[in-house]
This record gives C-alpha cells, structure tokens and sequence, in this order.
C-alpha cells in the first residue's frame, strides 16, 4: 500500500513535497505556525529538533521564520555524546543553521559534558530536571533512518521497549555505523507528550522503510512507535 492510503488509514497528515527545498518551506512554516499559536496562548513555546544529514535546509528555512524567538525554548530530540564543535554534534548543526533564532532562544543542548558513560547521578538527576521543566513539548520534529530508527531509538536496541514506553532523557549505547559516539536521546513517551509531532522523510527508499514500519512492531521498527495522531508526515522524493 503507498504512503498516502497507510497515512489516511491512521488520520495522518501527509504533507507531499515536489523537491527537498519545498518540503524545507513547508515543514518550517508548519512549525512557525504551530510555535506562533501556542504563544497565543502561552508565555512560551518549546520545540525540539533532531540532527542527522537531512534536516540543514529546513533549519535554515526555519530561521527565517517570523517566530518571537525569544519566547521560544530550544532543544533537540537527540544528540550524540560530542561537544557542539564536533562534526557529528546535533547542536552544532543547529548553531551553525539557526544563529537568528539562536540569539534569543533558550537553548538547552543535551550534550553536558564529561566522558561518554551512564549519566552518574548529578546527570541523572539534571536529566530529570529537564524533563519536569520541558515535557510536554509543544513541537517535536522527528526524521528517521533507513532502518527505521527515530531519534536515537534504534531497531532491537537492549532496552529498547522501556525506552519506547518510559517518559525519560536516557543515554543509549554508541550505535553501529560511522557515528560511533554514544548518544542522548528523549525516549518515546517523552515525545509522545509533543502536542504536535512532525515526521519529515526524503527519498523512495525511506518512504518504502516507513510503510513496512506501518505493521511495526516497533521495537523492529521504532518509528512505529509514532505513527498516530497527533503526527503529521512531510515527504519529498528526493533527499
Ligand atoms: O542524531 C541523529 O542522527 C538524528 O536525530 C536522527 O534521529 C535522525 O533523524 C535520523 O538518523 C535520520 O538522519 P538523516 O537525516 O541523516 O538520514
């Protein structure tokens, strides 16, 4: 079945794009819109971004949004357990993509410092901190993998059910492939609190990973885990 009829089927909102840099505009007005009307009812608004290769054009879209920044809290879904002048670092991405927004934003990066381990207590207990200010989200913006992978939630991780079930900013193993840093990531439940969520995927190979991900189950299948109202679905055919 295509992408069109598995999203109607669950009331998912697909947003089809004809090219990457449309689907850029398309997910940051989304977002802007969806930041501007909680303002209208809020002091501020909280959105959490994800990292990887794909989401630079949006970012710098987003940017350029006419968003009050500085009623705006800024965090990412994951990070990998590197500095923000790392290549690999998501805060990197984000500080070299939203420096508008940046100057006015709180910004609160999931990478703390200190050597890749369990987060010792003092983290943990800045890691609950997090989630009792932040949670629950106004918007998340999630991208997804070729294995299905969404935030650092990765395909039969160990733990990876708890994970999906547990309201938590936890510390995952370094996963396989060329980013072999630890990682940061909020767990499913916690993004589940978003009260907008946004997929935004390229490319018919990770649009044919996401209908297969449609019959789950999601610990094969992590981006499963989202795939229900009040997720909306932004796909271009080229990346
Ligand atoms: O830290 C990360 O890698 C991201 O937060 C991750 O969840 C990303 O959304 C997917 O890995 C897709 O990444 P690409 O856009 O690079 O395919």
């Amino acid at each position: 079945m295509s992408l069109s009829t598995l999203a109607a089927a669950r009331g998912l909102p697909l947003h089809q794009a004809s090219s990457a840099a449309e689907q850029a505009q398309q997910l940051a007005e989304r977002v802007a819109g969806a930041l501007n009307r909680a303002l209208s009812t809020s002091a501020t608004a909280s959105l959490a971004l994800s990292g990887g290769r794909s989401p630079e054009a949006f970012l710098r879209q987003l940017d350029r949004q006419p968003v009050n920044w500085s009623r705006i809290r800024l965090t990412l879904v994951d990070e990998r357990w590197v500095p923000d002048t790392h290549a690999d670092s998501n805060a990197g991405l984000v500080r070299r993509c939203m420096p508008t927004a940046l100057r006015s934003a709180t910004w609160y990066g999931l990478y703390q410092g200190g050597a890749p381990q369990r987060p010792p207590e003092s983290d943990a207990q800045a890691a609950s901190a997090f989630l009792q200010a932040w949670l629950p989200l106004d918007v998340v913006v999630l991208g997804m993998g070729t294995d299905g992978h969404c935030a650092s939630l990765f395909p039969e991780q160990p733990g990876l059910e708890a994970r999906l079930a547990r309201n938590a900013l936890t510390v995952c193993e370094a996963v396989p492939g060329p980013q072999q840093a630890p990682r940061l990531t909020l767990t499913g439940a916690a993004l589940r609190t978003a009260r907008l969520q946004l997929l935004a995927i390229s490319g018919e190979d990770k649009c044919q990973r996401l209908c297969d991900a449609f019959d789950g189950p999601a610990t094969r299948w992590p981006v499963a885990a989202f795939l229900a109202p009040p997720l909306e679905i932004f796909y271009s055919p080229e990346g």
